[in-house]
């Protein structure tokens, strides 16, 4: 599991380290060092004769990245750095100075250089930073953003963030200025929630985290990321005497005369995770899905979790009053539920944990609009975990909220970030699958949801986690539609519980 801490739990943290004398920044030099030179072997296929930038702010972030620039110059890297602060790291300035680098000051030819170069390492601001970049450090990146768009996009530099990319909101994830996106982030000792939550998150690049040795046992994780092993450890596997009924009966209401599409999506993510599938919607609907997946049974009856609303329209009012009636069941008898798309306009006003909604920013916003606040698609994608966790305490569900990086959290359980897919992702129907995954995972282990709701918290990061895995694996680099996902879906889960 990947599990971001604060920047006060990691200053805390290294304290008393440093104060014993460990060699905390050594450690993080050589980490910068290797990766850099492992990204210059990638894209130049050798080290040597290369060339790196290094932006270096006025703390040990830029300490950081100007020892690991003097350290790439001893391995024949030629490598430019440029002042992105109102001062520099003494120890680092020497080093730098020992293996014949200059320091530039930031102007115009300065930048262009490094827009030039191989790879930039962004060293301007790291945990010490306090709000969006300014000054020196400000004007070296929007420099530097113009520069680069003067460079054709395939000879642009791979960029190196150092511990996070600069001027990004460290706990939070926002981004209130401009920051230079980074194709990977070598992050200290812990992952940083900023690296986790979008808008930030979608900045950072791959992320590596280099292990300090730090005791952060006692720091609340703020936000954690399932990793494949973890997946494997949520998902159950059917033993010798299980049958189809103790597998899990996923009840489904989805799709309309007009996304009949929808219910197919849906039902086929679910349908091989889960030992049946019971299906509700209007008998065109019903003959597409059987159509497609004759061991689906068409009907009412005894569920372990339901699915309402793929495919099913706001103004649906029809297909809503049967979302509201099963929901309602649902809810009564406390069963997990996930609601979606239209079917979160008949969310009862209280409901518990173990119904999971999963709105994307759009159906968020109205969400939260239809409860008395204020809120605009564009105010939860500059702050969706905030708006999510206003979303969880105005209707006491698990919230997931769908992106590029998916949020999950339910009322006092850890916030979940999973970014397991692939830009191709961004398809429709995506959701429709994914909210079968998530009704899958609920229906498998309904009874634990019963008796311990907040598990639905993870099993929904779970859920997102195989759908973007699946993706991938449908992908494979290239574009996809979603019934490749749902096709995918069995095997990816298969490859999870097998590794
Ligand atoms: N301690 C260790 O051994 C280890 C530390 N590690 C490394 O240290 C990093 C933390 O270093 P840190 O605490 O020196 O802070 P840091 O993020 O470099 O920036 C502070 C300086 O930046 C400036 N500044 C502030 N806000 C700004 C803004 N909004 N916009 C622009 N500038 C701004 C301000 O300078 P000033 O404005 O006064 O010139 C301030 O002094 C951490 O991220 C990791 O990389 C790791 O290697 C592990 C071992
Ligand atoms: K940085």
């Amino acid at each position: 599991m990947l599990i971001a801490r604060r920047a006060r739990d990691v200053t805390a943290a290294e304290a008393p380290l440093l104060a014993a004398g460990v060699p905390l920044m050594a450690t993080a030099v050589r980490a910068l060092g290797t990766a850099v030179a492992g990204l210059l072997r990638q894209r130049c296929g050798r080290v040597v004769g290369t060339s790196v930038a290094v932006l270096v702010g006025s703390g040990d972030n830029g300490a950081d990245a100007l020892l690991a620039g003097a350290e790439l110059a001893r391995r024949g890297v030629a490598v430019i750095a440029i002042r992105a602060g109102s001062r520099v790291h003494d120890g680092a300035a020497r080093a730098a100075h020992r293996t014949g680098i200059t320091l530039l000051a930031p102007g115009a030819a300065a930048l262009a250089r490094a827009a030039r170069c191989d790879v930039v390492l962004d060293g301007v601001t790291g945990i010490g930073a306090d709000g969006p970049l300014r000054g020196a450090g400000l004007d070296v990146v929007v420099g530097l953003l113009a520069a680069l768009e003067a460079v054709p996009r395939p000879d642009r530099p791979l960029v190196v963030a150092v511990d996070v990319p600069s001027g990004i909101g460290v706990d939070d994830g926002t981004v209130a200025g401009p920051v230079l996106g980074a194709d990977r982030t070598i992050t200290m000792g812990t992952a940083k929630p900023g690296l986790l939550l979008p808008p930030a998150a979608l900045l950072a690049g791959e992320v590596d985290v280099v292990d300090l040795g730090l005791d952060l046992a006692g720091a609340e994780p703020a936000v954690v990321r399932l990793e494949r092993a973890d997946v494997a450890r949520l998902w159950p596997v059917p033993g010798p005497t299980d049958h189809k009924y103790t597998r899990g009966v996923l009840g489904v209401v989805a799709g309309s005369t007009g996304y009949p599409g929808a219910a197919v999506l849906a039902t086929s993510a679910a349908a091989p995770l889960v030992g049946m599938v019971r299906f509700l919607g209007p008998d065109t609907v019903v003959d597409a899905v059987l159509a497609r997946h004759p061991e689906v049974v068409h009907g009412d009856g005894r569920a372990q979790a339901w699915l309402v609303g793929p495919g099913i329209g706001v103004d649906d009012g029809e297909r809503l009053a049967q979302v509201r009636e099963v929901l309602e069941r649902a809810v009564a008898h406390g069963l997990p539920a996930v609601v979606d798309a239209g079917a979160l306009e008949v969310l009862p006003e209280r409901v518990g944990a173990q119904v999971v909604l999963t709105p994307h920013a759009g159906e968020l916003a109205r969400l939260l609009g239809a409860r008395g606040e204020d809120v605009a698609r564009e105010d939860v994608e500059a702050r969706p975990l905030a708006h999510l966790r206003r979303a969880v305490a105005l209707t006491g569900a698990t919230v997931l909220l769908k992106g590029a990086v998916t949020l999950v959290a339910g009322p006092g359980t850890a916030v979940h970030s999973q970014a397991d897919g692939t830009a191709w992702l961004a398809t429709a129907g995506a959701g429709d699958v994914l909210a079968g995954v998530v009704g899958a995972a609920l229906a498998v282990r309904s009874d634990d949801v019963v008796a311990e709701p907040g598990l639905a918290a993870p099993l929904a990061a779970a859920a997102a986690a195989v759908h973007g895995r699946a993706a991938r694996r449908a992908s494979g680099g290239g574009p996809i539609v979603a019934g490749d996902v749902a096709r995918a879906v069995a095997a990816t889960l298969a490859e999870v519980l097998r590794d």
